[in-house]
């Protein structure tokens, strides 16, 4: 007996319903992904319960859509009920008969073996993809928090059932250093382990782009896009890295679409949302709309402290507390320079004989912190990246234009070159158009104090601190 038969006829006239008013509110494409895989369970007087596909899928739908679905329970059963979320018995017993499936891997079908037999040389390039995961990349040794729990559960779900969720293409997106390639192969550990038959290919966009046109220059395009179509699961790092490069967003654009219509999943990472990417097609920002996208902050410093712990645990090594939770304090919104850190306190300790005590962290953050201030750094680097960013030109910057993208440009420009070459006032405030100092005091409070406000804004200039940092090697 199926779940929905153990309603009667009235219960599931209220859920048809549901449905239909809830369709009302929703658009379409959200609706068929997030309420059509739903199913009602039971209901009462107090609860109504509902089966979702996994633990992901009830937690986006309560997430998102928790006041919508409050209002139209409301319209259709005339009073407010509690709902319940359970999963989905079948696809629990899917997972857990796979996992516990023994002996050896399922081997390829007719087909799979007749491909991979007749490949071209370049072709075995997708198993070396493969190879390029990290080992130390696994969900294993991903540290879970409130900054990036979303982008793990979905990330966990896409690994589960490659394809097979509505999250298709999962886009990660956050700033740097703070867990998306992590997680992006992560995802590939997981899925080739689960089936070592899974074809997954993980591959920077910047390396992508390499391949597309060393193929051009061979004249090897088929061979090219025929080792991207044999994905099972394709994870592209950065795709930030294909603003303003047509021609590679074209071939991607025909890659994407052939994998997607043959039910193939997409996974992509980005430093900022796909909103934000300039110079990228509309027709592909589209595609990757049409999944889901997901975020990753930097962590808040419980968080920090259980990364620096595990990585202590990983590598073996004791480190007193008092000295994870020193790094965790002063190194606040990057995983990667908080790994440096603590790899340059054990390098420290074991060169010098001594023991990792909280004196010798504080001069490792200092040297960190130090350098970060007083790295030479030129005005004009900055300046080309801010107003690359936002589209703005030098004469507008050194003009007196008060445009809002303009003057929103300049400030940061003050703020930025305040931050990342400790430039004085003065000196800043001569080289934008000869502003005063005052001015310049001004923009930096007002940025700064936008940046802690505003996540978003805040995930802007990290963007634009990156491309400095690219820029200036
Ligand atoms: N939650 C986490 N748990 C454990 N390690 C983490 C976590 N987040 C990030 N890291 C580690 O921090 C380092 C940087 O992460 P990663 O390279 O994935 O960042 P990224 O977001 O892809 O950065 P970029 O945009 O600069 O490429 C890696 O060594 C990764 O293992």
């Amino acid at each position: 007996m199926s779940i929905v038969d153990k309603m009667d006829s009235e219960m599931l006239k209220k859920w048809d319903a549901l449905l239909e008013d809830l369709q009302k509110y929703i658009p379409t494409h959200s609706y068929t992904s997030w309420f059509l895989p739903l199913q009602p369970v039971s209901a009462n007087e107090q609860v109504l319960r509902i089966s979702a596909p996994n633990r992901f899928h009830s937690e986006y739908v309560e997430m998102h859509y928790r006041d919508v679905l409050k209002k139209c329970i409301k319209t259709v059963f005339g009073k407010d009920l509690l709902v319940q979320f359970t999963i989905a018995e079948n696809l629990q017993q899917d997972i857990s008969s796979e996992k516990s499936t023994p002996g050896p891997s399922p081997r390829p079908t007719v087909t799979e073996r007749s491909d991979r037999e007749n490949l071209p040389p370049q072709e075995y390039y997708v198993e070396d993809r493969y190879s390029q995961l990290n080992g130390r990349y696994t969900f294993e040794t991903f540290v879970e928090g409130p900054h990036n729990q979303f982008a793990k559960v979905a990330s966990r779900a896409v690994a589960e059932a490659p394809g097979n969720t509505a999250f298709n293409p999962l886009l990660i997106y956050g700033g740097t250093g703070l867990g998306k390639t992590h997680l992006l192969q992560a995802i590939g550990h997981y899925a080739r382990t689960r089936n070592p038959n899974r074809r997954v290919i993980y591959v920077s966009s910047e390396k992508f782009m390499v391949d597309f046109i060393t193929a051009i220059r061979n004249n090897r395009l088929n061979e090219f896009g025929n080792i991207y179509r044999k994905a099972d699961l394709l994870l592209v790092d950065d795709i930030q890295f294909l603003e303003s490069r047509e021609g590679t967003q074209e071939q991607f654009f025909h890659t994407f679409n052939d994998l997607y219509q043959r039910g193939k999943q997409i996974v992509i990472t980005s430093d900022r949302t796909p909103k934000e990417l300039k110079g990228v097609e509309e027709r592909l920002i589209s595609r990757f709309l049409s999944g889901l996208t997901v975020d990753i902050q930097p962590p808040d410093f419980e968080s920090r402290i259980a990364i620096l712990q595990k990585k202590a645990d990983m590598d073996q090594v004791a480190i007193p507390p008092e000295v994870i939770e020193f790094v965790a304090q002063n190194i606040t919104t990057n995983v990667r320079e908080l790994e440096g850190a603590m790899t340059r306190i054990f390098a420290y300790s074991s060169l010098a004989h001594t023991d990792v005590t909280i004196n010798l962290a504080k001069k490792v953050i200092k040297d960190i912190l130090g350098v970060r201030k007083t790295r030479h750094i030129s005005i004009d680097i900055i300046q080309s990246a801010v107003s690359d960013y936002y589209k703005v030109t030098e004469n507008e910057l050194m003009g007196k234009g008060r445009k809002r993208e303009v003057a929103l440009a300049r400030q940061v420009i003050m703020f930025l070159s305040r931050e990342i070459s400790g430039m004085s006032l003065k000196t800043i405030g001569l080289r934008l158009g000869r502003r005063d100092h005052t001015t310049v005091m001004h923009a930096c409070n007002v940025i700064g104090k936008k940046i802690r406000e505003n996540k978003e804004f805040a995930r802007e200039i990290d963007a634009i601190r990156h491309q400095i940092d690219l820029t200036a090697g």
